[in-house]
């Protein structure tokens, strides 16, 4: 019977190879020499003999590897090669042998009654018939260079080889070296689809042609290409669970990773890769999910896109396929409705004032920066622990109220009470910093004029702390170097005086009170306040500010900038028109 089915195949075979050449030729187990490289494609490398027939090809689509599994030949070194290139990723056996029945049978009808097909596999699997094995390095540009015309039979040929090996990658569980290397991905935007992949600084086929071209010619460091060390797996994984904008492909490559990892759950280093994968790509995923930012098309909605685009207003408020419909002015203005302008039961807890100013909140987000609790001071060490502050001559208060209030002579002289000298020891109100007593409920929005401004979802009462403005503590030398190099293209600036001529840069990494905009008729105010050798910036109410209002302080020529006075927009009766006057940044932190 088996005899018969092979006979069978192999006639098909052969009579697929006298007509067409296909990548089915037989080989022996040994490598191809220079000579057969450069074979007339049209005669076969290696004569055919009894113990290579061809059942099987499988390919490797990057190396351009071929695995040939040949006839009855049970021989142990073979047999040891086969399953050597099985485990070691490349496919198993029986599946190569299906899936590649399945790809040749493609091309030739002949063998497409695929029952006698699986059962030769089946077969071959339990008689362990399937063990001759050759492997050849085709080298098919070199082969087209060879030549000087590619001939009707050579373009033929190459076309078949292209479509057994894409049918077999198509066909794959996701668990084959082939699947793995075809793998691409941006390593700047993370998508896995583009026109043509080009060569970026971390190597070949890891751009987009979009981000290729973006980055082109404007020297950009390496870093860019260092968003996507790992193929985005995660990123996937939420397009599928929302199934939006994900086509029928991408889907079943996540199915095919997802299996993968259920497969491999047990062993650790499927598991820690999974777990790589998630935290070195976190920087994208936390994009997809954190901003919760919906499609401002009310058709669309989706929630996940690799790149926000600007819609109307300027805003980026939709995702990238809406954007560039909008662009190319095949999406109509009144289908784009951002989505807290429908006043939905999410929104139905703030007041009409909230809902005005925070419309925009979720449309956007500002650029990112890293949360820190305490200043980090890039050029020297902090002075913090070597000094202590004064003792206070305060007493614990008979009535069991807190200590250290308005009369303590720390607090008059702007000093923190240290948590260890101070007479009323815990009941010490005099440590609001040190005991980071800020408020809680404040909210980042969008200002529409003023870029984005902090606002309070609670009343403040006049003099208390609201929040410490922290950041990166530089010298003034850095200060005006950061100005010319990084933030040189930049109209928003988050210097801050500090002491003794160094500066608060709270750009990169800083706190909420980063984003708390300049009035000339402010709500708030600036305090600097010792803690032990350094000093602690604080932003402090100057009155009682209600729910919803949003907090300004006047930058008094303390925020340094550019240097060139920036237009006022505080739309206060007092405006003064201009922010701050021309002036060099030692001039401001002089003062
Ligand atoms: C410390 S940041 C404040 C947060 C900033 N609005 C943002 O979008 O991140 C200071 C920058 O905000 C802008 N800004 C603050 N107050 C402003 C005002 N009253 N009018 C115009 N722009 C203002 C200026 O561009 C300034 O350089």
């Amino acid at each position: 019977m088996l005899s018969r089915i092979l006979q069978s195949i192999n006639t098909n075979v052969r009579e697929l190879r006298g007509r067409q050449q296909s990548p089915l030729s037989p080989i022996s187990a040994k490598a191809v020499s220079a000579d057969e490289k450069d074979h007339d494609p049209g005669v076969p490398l290696v004569q055919e003999s009894k113990s290579t027939e061809i059942l099987a090809v499988a390919g490797d689509n990057k190396s351009r590897q071929l695995l040939f599994c040949g006839g009855d030949l049970p021989v142990p070194a073979k047999q040891r090669a086969v399953t050597t290139y099985c485990e070691k990723g490349a496919v198993h056996l029986e599946k190569t042998v299906e899936l590649c029945l399945k790809a040749n049978s493609l091309n030739d009808p002949l063998t497409r009654s695929s029952s006698k097909l699986s059962r030769t596999v089946h077969l071959a699997k339990h008689k362990s018939t399937v063990l001759h094995v050759g492997v050849r390095q085709i080298d098919r540009k070199r082969k087209l260079s060879n030549q000087p015309a590619l001939d009707t039979r050579k373009k033929h040929r190459k076309d078949i080889e292209t479509q057994v090996t894409d049918n077999i990658i198509s066909i794959g569980n996701g668990n084959t070296k082939s699947r793995q290397s075809r793998r691409r991905w941006c390593r700047r935007c993370g998508t896995i689809e583009t026109c043509r992949w080009r060569t970026s600084p971390a190597g070949s086929q890891t751009a987009c042609n979009a981000c290729y071209l973006m980055v082109k010619g404007k020297s950009l460091p390496d870093t860019e290409f260092e968003n996507f060390l790992i193929y985005p797996l995660e990123t996937l994984k939420i397009s599928v669970q929302s199934g939006e904008h994900i086509k029928k492909s991408q889907k079943a490559n996540m199915q095919n990773t997802k299996q993968l990892y259920a497969k491999n759950a047990n062993k650790t280093s499927s598991a820690s890769l999974y777990e790589k994968t998630a935290v070195i790509n976190n920087n994208k995923k936390l994009t997809v999910e954190a901003t919760a930012m919906q499609c401002a098309n009310i058709q669309c909605r989706t929630k996940i896109t690799l790149v926000w685009r600007r819609g109307p207003d300027g805003v980026k408020c939709l995702c990238n396929r809406c954007g560039l419909r909008w662009a190319n002015d095949r999406l109509p203005k009144d289908q784009i409705v951002p989505v807290n302008f429908i006043p939905d039961k999410t929104c139905a807890h703030l007041s009409l004032k909230e809902l005005s100013v925070s419309s925009l909140s979720q449309a956007e987000r500002p650029n990112p920066y890293v949360k820190i609790r305490s200043n980090i001071f890039v050029e020297r060490k902090h002075t913090r622990h070597n000094r202590k502050s004064p003792v206070c001559q305060c007493t614990i208060p008979v009535d069991g109220s807190l200590g250290c209030s308005e009369d303590c002579l720390n607090r008059m002289m702007f000093y923190e009470c240290d948590v260890q000298t101070c007479p009323c020891g815990k009941l010490c109100s005099n440590q609001r910093f040190q005991h980071k007593e800020e408020v809680n409920d404040l909210n980042v929005f969008w200002t529409n004029r003023r870029g984005w401004g902090l606002q309070t979802l609670t009343d403040i009462k006049v003099g208390q702390l609201i929040a410490e403005y922290r950041g990166e503590i530089i010298s003034q030398k850095l200060c005006e170097e950061r100005l010319r190099t990084v933030y040189k293209d930049t109209n928003n600036f988050y210097f801050l005086d500090y002491q003794n001529g160094e500066v608060i840069d709270a750009a990169a990494k800083g706190s909420d009170a980063r984003f708390v905009n300049h009035s000339c008729d402010p709500n708030c105010h600036i305090e600097k306040w010792a803690i032990g050798g350094e000093v602690c910036v604080g932003i402090f109410a100057s009155q009682d500010i209600s729910a919803g209002s949003e907090l300004f302080y006047d930058y008094n020529y303390t925020l340094i900038g550019s240097g060139v006075s920036q237009k006022c927009r505080c739309e206060s009766t007092k405006c003064r028109g201009y922010m701050g006057r021309k002036a060099s940044v030692r001039e401001h932190s002089s003062k």
